[in-house]
């Protein structure tokens, strides 16, 4: 048994969520939650609004601490880790909104992100070497910007500041990826380039998007999680949570 549990954990999973509860004022937004993402794959989570979606985010990476329950990332517990060292283990965030540097150019938001430029000395007195001007430039290509690095980022549209976002947290190389609604407002063009982008990246890394548009989720996951009143309803391939009849109920048939 102990020896299935070591190869589960440390083998198969990158995060292994189990039995995890967090209740406001007795409300349990998210109940006995258990969810096991693998190493490569880009699990998508849907459901009706209030289902608990963005409070399972939020519980990821500390920013709402769980009543009960284990949230472990490549054997490390989070629930016992704060925001900053969540970062530092390799679990990347990304917001509904974008939040970029809107006065900076696409390769200072690049470049600030980048994790040596956070040091002791601060943004201010990073010296451009010639690893962080390459890493930049990769990336840039990486989220289809690499003709707008001159350009200031209040200048994108909207779905270029989205691919910004995701860059800037690419730069830091989180073996865990979270988006929420990343495509949200994004051309139908744009959302066919984010899927693409996101199969790329999960060459090195784990991706956890919510995601209401059923076209991108068709698109991109590996897996599907259908959450339901803090509980997880159904999980599957598309196809599979597609057919589901509790789904189709609760969620899918409205
Ligand atoms: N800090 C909080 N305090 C009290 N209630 C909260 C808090 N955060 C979330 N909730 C409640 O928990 C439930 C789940 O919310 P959550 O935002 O996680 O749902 P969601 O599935 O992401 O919904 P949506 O699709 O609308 O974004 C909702 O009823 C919400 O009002």
């Amino acid at each position: 048994m102990l020896a299935v549990n070591k190869h589960i954990e440390q083998k198969d999973f990158v995060l292994s969520v189990e039995g995890l509860t967090v209740s406001f004022d007795g409300f349990k937004a998210v109940s006995d939650l258990s969810l096991y993402v693998e190493e490569q794959e880009i699990r998508v989570i849907i459901g009706p609004n209030g289902a608990g979606k963005t409070t399972v985010l939020d519980l990821i990476c500390g920013r709402t601490k769980a009543t009960e329950g284990s949230i472990k990332f490549k054997g490390q517990e989070l629930t016992r880790m704060n925001e900053h060292q969540i970062v530092h283990a390799g679990v990347g965030r990304k917001f509904q909104n974008p939040s970029i540097y809107e006065d900076l150019t696409v390769f200072e938001n690049l470049e600030l992100s980048y994790p040596k430029g956070r040091g002791v000395w601060g943004a201010l007195t990073f010296r451009r070497d010639a690893a962080v001007i390459d890493k930049v430039h990769e990336i840039a290509e990486m989220i289809f910007l690499p003709d707008k690095l001159d350009m200031p980022a209040e200048l994108l549209s909207h779905g270029q500041k989205q691919w910004l976002e995701i860059g800037m947290l690419l730069i830091q190389d989180p073996e865990l990826l979270m988006l929420d609604e990343p495509v949200a407002g994004m051309s139908v063009a744009e959302r066919q380039q984010t899927a693409a982008l996101l199969q790329r990246i999960t060459k090195d890394r784990s991706v956890l998007v919510i995601e209401h548009d059923m076209q991108f989720v068709a698109d991109i996951a590996d897996r599907v999680t259908v959450l339901h009143q803090g509980k997880v309803l159904s999980e599957g391939s598309m196809e599979r949570v597609q057919n589901d009849p509790k789904v189709i109920e609760v969620y899918l048939g409205h």
